[in-house]
């Protein structure tokens, strides 16, 4: 089965617009695909059918495409990984990506997006666990191989999310990067780094899957222990939030389903992850022109999102105004490597500690600069943001008044707090000393949120709005 490159051009940009993964969502850019490897052809990949329906039945081959997208200012690429069926399949209807012909025998060949289709994802783990190459693309294997669970049906993780992650029975979880650049990915990097010092709060990596183009390395997936028991810090701290609404006119510490104790665990768990990352990578410091260049770049983020959000207008000047004292810091800034876009969905609360998930950084961003060294101070201000999500979210769904709003803004100043003395207190120094720093981070993960919301969720984009008109007074 031979299928034409021009074909898969053609179905592409329909179904990538629909992908909550596609950054191009806002702009319009020209797709072209590319096969980039052939992991399993049609003849050689009948499975056992787990239903017994005859659909099931036909072989699958299993393609990873690219798709580059051409802007006027640059191109991105995304990894789209294709199962071609010869015949359409009702139970994989939503991952319906397209008919195409074949170029052998001209009957029509079904694209399917292979993430969802069970009967060949197990292609991915049986190669970690043999380390195979299979048509340039390498697999390899970060555990034993009994760890892999290469005998499990796999389902997709329906969040929200940047990439996708499969879980494989409840033994592993293997995220396969959407947006592709080249070097290796900081999840997989951070991961291997903290298996060699045995760092206590993240998820063991199993496997990982790269590929070498143009003399680069590219990642395209990670695998890791699937934490069963764990429950992940928004829907933690967003129930703390719905206890406390249903309550009357309780304060955040009488009602019940207090979240302040968690959060100050959460920030001790932080700390030490940050004490890990300088174990694992050193520190360096960011001297005055260097604070000065950071300064500049949260200006130059910050021009992009008006062009986005013309609501941020309101509050560009007091924007500024907190980077130009972050551009005035005098005292040199200790920098080390950081997590990057830490909030409340990248944690993991299990029966016997917080786990920190999805070290990759903003994916806005390119992976040289998610790997500089940066204040950790910068993931403090990702997690507060984080609590003022969590607190002003429902206000969206049930309407604010004035007093939910104070409610709200006393749930998060109490969560913010508590996050902060345990994280002082497990070894980060005291969040307020530095709170120019923390301030103009906080802006910068703001703009970058209310980008992120315009984009996605256009309801939510009065969160980042409110806090970016606090963060802009108090500058
Ligand atoms: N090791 C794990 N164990 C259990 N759940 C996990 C694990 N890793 C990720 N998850 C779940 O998958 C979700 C997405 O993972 P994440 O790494 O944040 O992906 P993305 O980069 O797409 O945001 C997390 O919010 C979490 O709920
Ligand atoms: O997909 P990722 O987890 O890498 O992160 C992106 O999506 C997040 C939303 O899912 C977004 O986070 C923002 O919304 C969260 C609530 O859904 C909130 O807890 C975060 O504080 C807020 O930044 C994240 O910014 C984006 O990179």
């Amino acid at each position: 089965m031979r299928i034409d490159t021009a074909e898969v051009t053609r179905v592409l940009p329909e179904w990538l617009g629909r992908q909550r993964w596609y950054a191009g969502k806002s702009r319009s850019g020209s797709v072209a695909a590319r096969l980039l490897a052939t992991l399993a052809p049609p003849t050689e990949n009948a499975q056992p059918t787990l239903t017994g329906d005859r659909e099931d039945q036909q072989a699958a081959g299993v393609q990873i495409w690219i798709a580059d997208v051409t802007y006027p200012d640059g191109v991105e690429h995304y990894q789209v990984p294709l199962a071609l069926r010869t015949q359409r399949v009702e139970h994989l209807d939503r991952a319906f990506v397209g008919s195409v012909t074949d170029l052998d025998s001209g009957q029509s060949v079904e694209l399917y997006d292979a993430l969802y289709d069970k009967e060949v994802t197990g292609v991915w783990l049986r190669a970690m666990a043999e380390e195979s190459v299979l048509d340039g693309v390498t697999f390899v294997r970060d555990a034993a191989a009994s760890e892999i669970p290469v005998s499990e049906s796999s389902l997709v993780l329906s969040g929200e999310q940047s990439n996708t992650s499969l879980v494989f029975g409840d033994a592993a979880i293997m995220k396969v990067f959407r947006r592709l650049e080249p070097g290796l990915n900081p999840d997989i990097e951070i991961h291997a780094a903290f298996a060699e010092i045995g760092g206590r709060h993240v998820a063991k990596l199993l496997g990982h899957v790269t590929t070498e183009r143009d003399d680069e390395l590219w990642s395209l997936a990670m695998l890791q222990e699937f934490l069963t028991t764990a429950t992940d810090g928004w829907q933690l701290a967003t129930a703390s939030v719905r206890d406390l609404m249903a309550e009357g006119d309780l304060h955040a510490d009488e009602a019940g389903g207090d979240f302040a104790a968690e959060a100050n665990r959460l920030g001790m768990s932080t700390a030490e992850v940050h004490a890990d990352l300088r174990t694992a990578f050193g520190t360096t410091v960011l001297d005055s022109a260097q604070l000065r260049e950071r300064a500049a770049a949260m200006n130059t983020r910050l021009d992009a999102a008006l062009h986005e959000v013309p609501q941020l207008a309101d509050v560009a000047e007091g924007l500024r105004k907190a980077y130009d004292d972050f551009a005035e810091i005098s005292e040199p800034v200790t920098a080390q490597r950081v997590h990057g876009d830490l909030h409340l969905g990248q944690v993991l609360r299990t029966s016997h500690r917080w786990v920190i998930l999805d070290f990759e950084g903003e994916p806005a961003k390119a992976i040289t600069e998610r790997q500089a060294n940066d204040s950790p101070i910068r993931d403090v201000a990702g997690m507060l943001r984080s609590f003022d999500y969590a607190a002003r979210h429902q206000l969206i769904d049930m309407g604010a008044t004035p007093q939910s709003e104070f409610r709200a803004a006393e749930w998060a100043q109490r969560n913010r707090d508590a996050f902060c003395n345990g994280w002082a207190e497990a070894g980060g120094n005291e969040p307020a000393a530095s709170a120019v720093l923390l301030r103009a981070f906080e802006a910068d993960k703001a703009v970058y949120e209310a980008v992120y919301e315009a984009r996605n969720r256009p309801n939510w984009l009065p969160i980042p709005l409110a806090s970016l008109h606090r963060l802009a007074e108090t500058a």
